[in-house]
């Protein structure tokens, strides 16, 4: 993969659940390196994109490629070992472990497939790989600022801690994308003001590519470099957060603009791009 070729590419992607059509031929590419955030209203098919990108859903039709591989018929940890890596709406740590093991869980799935074990085998077996092993956690904690809590039981903490430490789990495993579903959802302006900058660094600092799903339009058009709209399962809007602000339909869909034109139903125009 040259380095301007897309880490991702979306290509005429429907998915339909019965009658229900949450998503329809949707096409998007995401370059190496972008912060590209996915938005639009409650059921317009944003986490349907998601789990088509993770492979939890497969598409009914369309294309998904990671680093220019068709990867629409691999399940999600063939993705995960590809360099995919996601958070999820929901937490979903270990509630009675404590932080610390609630990374390394993250890391031993490296380790089981490999990457780190193979890459370290010649380096002299399990000292080596448990001394890299560890050292790559403490990069983690630093990074994320909870040394403070590293022997905490996760299910104690804040939720917004315990989102911090969500992440940290999903960057121990080091993908080259990121998928962050909502990741700041619930939290306070402090703790949103916090994840906001780990995001910026994890992407500027450490390189990680990252697609996010975020209802916060302050975050989004803070940090995003794209930002792509959705609405009714359709992509009705893609580009820089400035062209986006001033779409008009994207004004009238997600904005909620109370001007006149506010009465057109957003699907009867969906199909513009910005
Ligand atoms: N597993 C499923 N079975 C049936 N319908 C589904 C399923 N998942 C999603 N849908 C439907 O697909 C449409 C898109 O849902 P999706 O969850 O992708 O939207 P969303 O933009 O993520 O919404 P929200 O912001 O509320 O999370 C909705 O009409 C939803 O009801």
């Amino acid at each position: 993969m040259s380095k301007d070729s897309p880490i991702l590419e979306v290509r005429d992607v429907s998915l339909h659940f019965g009658g229900v059509r949450a998503l329809t031929m949707v096409s998007t590419t995401v370059a190496a390196g972008a912060l590209f955030a996915i938005i639009g209203p409650n059921g317009a098919g944003k986490t349907s994109m998601m789990n088509c990108i993770s492979g939890r859903y497969r598409p009914t039709q369309g294309k998904v490629l990671f680093k220019g591989r068709d990867v629409t018929a691999l399940p999600p940890d063939r993705r995960t070992g590809l360099g995919l890596g996601r958070t999820f709406q929901n937490l979903a740590l270990f509630g009675h472990m404590s932080v610390l093991d609630n990374i390394m869980v993250g890391r031993h799935h490296l380790l089981r497939n490999g990457f780190v074990g193979g890459a370290l085998y010649w380096l002299g077996g399990t000292q080596a790989e448990e001394l890299e092993h560890r050292r790559a956690v403490e990069d983690i904690i630093d990074f994320l600022e909870i040394g403070a809590i590293r022997k905490a039981t996760a299910g104690t903490l804040s939720y917004g801690l315990r989102k911090r430490v969500e992440l940290a789990r999903a960057i121990a495993l080091k993908p080259d994308l990121i998928l962050l579903d909502e990741p700041m959802a619930g939290m306070n302006q402090e703790e949103k003001e916090d994840m906001a900058r780990f995001i910026v660094d994890l992407n500027e600092e450490w390189g990680m590519t990252v697609i996010m799903i975020e209802h916060d339009m302050g975050v989004v058009m803070d940090i995003s470099h794209t930002v792509m709209v959705l609405d009714f399962g359709q992509k009705i809007a893609e580009g820089p957060p400035a062209a986006i602000m001033a779409h008009p339909q994207v004004r009238r869909a997600y904005l909620g603009e109370n001007d006149d034109d506010a009465a057109v139903p957003p699907a009867k125009t969906a199909g513009e791009t910005a």
